[in-house]
């Protein structure tokens, strides 16, 4: 984990401090529960001193020019190149995530970061738009919207803090970013060293390491008046609960929440095409992706052919310690995720749902189940697993399974097998999510294409320029130029 460890403490304002909560967290490799590092949490003094100096800091970022935010970011980027091999080492032993999900995250934070370079030319702008009213000039500016805090959880830390925190610093805004204190070195110490490397100025970026639901400083965070943006990335729960707080405070929000994600396998599909990638978005990270495939919808002509051949290679994942270059299947996060997925197993068993496949718990890893002929109605087919559980739900049409595949609460991604393309891209189209790959599963993240999801996966776009417009905001300066007359 190289120097990182030295770093677990709360970054405010430049400078490394540790937290001053009464409360110590022990943070535990989901491997095999040894201790790597322990972090004192923050008190709501601590949160107070990073949003005022945030917010005093952003006064002078947002005046910086464009090159000078981009010289920053290439030297965030040099950063991240130079400490690769520690990063990959770090990786496995905070997140439970494989070697293959480290260079995974690494390359993502890489593509994020280039398309936030280019997003700096996006701010500080001035457009003059024609005036109706006779001798005025109309000149709309497009700003910063100020601080912005970020949140993130446990699962992918370090991209999908990058995909967040790069853009809003790109834009001159300044960020208090929380990331889940299970991953605080992977999801916030790594970028605090970056930008502290790359010389960012004190306060622009400020790192929180704490979890506020144990720290007692309860919503303090949530409510407070600095930021006028909250970025959130986690559960559907604890969106709503940011997104109740963010509308009474009369804050913007980014809510990119959990999913159900559909794997279509239409009668004409090509199953050992679509078992390829359906084994891949299902056990990619152990299946803790909110992007994971959830529910394979599968026509009953293929649904037996697809099912063997599926658990046939589950059956096969290599599975275990996740620092093992081999393992594809690492541990899930912590105890109560393993006991979320065990007790999701357990009810469905107790339900009679058919078993094409029955995993184990191998110390901390849950090797691979598949149940069969599932009812889409069924609490487990209604079930974010975020495990490596799939679910096989057969269907009598290739429109029963479009119709089924947007029946459920979440709608951030979903995938159609299939060899008739244009009849896809019209089944897309039906379905009510941000997102519909055809012929490939649902794990796919691009930063110059619009990510988030509908319905309970959330509120708003990730994505270049959409990230702009819900990071800036506008300024409409009026000149009139001509004495005007009034009509009294
Ligand atoms: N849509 C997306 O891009 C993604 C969504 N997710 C979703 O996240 C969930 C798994 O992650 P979890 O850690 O269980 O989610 P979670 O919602 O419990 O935690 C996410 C983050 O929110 C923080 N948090 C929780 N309660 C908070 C509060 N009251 N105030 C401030 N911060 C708070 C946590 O400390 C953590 O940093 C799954 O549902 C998954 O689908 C995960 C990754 C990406
Ligand atoms: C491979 C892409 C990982 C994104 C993590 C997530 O959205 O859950």
């Amino acid at each position: 984990m190289g120097n990182f460890k030295d770093f677990t403490k709360q970054y405010i304002n430049g400078e490394w401090v540790e937290g001053s909560g009464a409360k110590t967290i022990d943070v535990l490799n989901p491997y095999d529960r040894s201790t790597l590092y322990s972090v004192k949490t923050v008190t709501k003094e601590d949160i107070d001193k990073a949003m005022v100096t945030a917010q005093a800091a952003q006064k002078e970022w947002a005046k910086t020019t464009p090159e000078e935010r981009k010289e920053v970011l290439r030297k965030v980027i040099s950063y991240l190149k130079e400490h690769k091999e520690e990063i990959i080492d770090t990786y496995p032993s905070e997140t439970g995530g494989t070697v293959l999900s480290a260079n995974i995250a690494l390359h993502i934070s890489f593509e994020e970061l280039e398309e936030a370079i280019k997003m700096a030319d996006e701010v500080n702008l001035m457009k003059e738009v024609p005036a109706t009213i006779p001798g005025k000039e109309n000149h709309v500016y497009r700003v910063p919207i100020g601080v912005i805090t970020t949140i993130t959880p446990f699962n992918f830390p370090l991209n999908l803090g990058v995909r967040t925190i790069a853009p809003a610093i790109a834009l001159g805004n300044a960020v208090v970013h929380k990331p889940d204190v299970a991953t605080g070195i992977t999801g916030g110490v790594i970028l605090a060293r970056a930008f502290e490397e790359a010389g960012l100025p004190a306060g622009v970026f400020n790192l929180l390491l704490t979890d506020p639901k144990t720290d007692g400083t309860g919503d303090y965070l949530l409510e407070h008046p600095i930021p006028r943006f909250i970025s959130f990335t986690g559960s559907t729960a604890v969106g709503r609960h940011i997104g109740a707080i963010a509308g009474r405070n009369l804050k913007k929000v980014a809510l990119e929440l959990g999913g159900n994600n559909p794997f279509i396998v239409l009668s004409d599909a090509d199953v050992d095409r679509a078992v390829d990638a359906a084994i891949f978005g299902k056990f990619a990270h152990q299946g803790q992706i909110c992007m994971a495939t959830n529910r394979f919808i599968v026509h009953k002509d293929l649904a037996e052919e697809f099912t063997n051949k599926f658990a046939e290679r589950a059956k096969s994942l290599p599975y275990g310690d996740p620092k093992d270059p081999a393992t594809v299947v690492g541990p899930l996060i912590n105890e109560r995720q393993l006991e979320k997925a065990q007790a999701v197993i357990e009810d469905a068993k107790n339900s009679g749902v058919k078993l094409a496949l029955e995993g184990k718990r191998v110390g901390n890893v849950l090797t691979p189940y598949v149940f069969t002929d599932v009812k889409n109605d069924s609490v487990l087919a209604q079930t974010e697993v975020f495990s490596p559980i799939a679910i096989i739900i057969p269907v009598d049409s290739d429109e029963e399974a479009i119709q089924i595949a947007s029946e459920t609460e979440y709608g951030l991604s979903s995938a159609i097998f299939t060899q008739d393309l244009e009849r896809a891209e019209q089944f897309a189209l039906q379905i009510d999510s941000g997102v519909t790959h055809i012929n490939d599963q649902t794990v796919n993240a691009q930063p110059d294409i619009p990510f988030g999801g509908n319905k309970a996966s959330g509120v708003g776009r990730f994505g270049n320029p959409w990230l702009v417009e819900e990071f800036t905001t506008t300024k409409w300066v009026s000149v009139q130029k001509v004495n005007r007359q009034f009509p009294f």
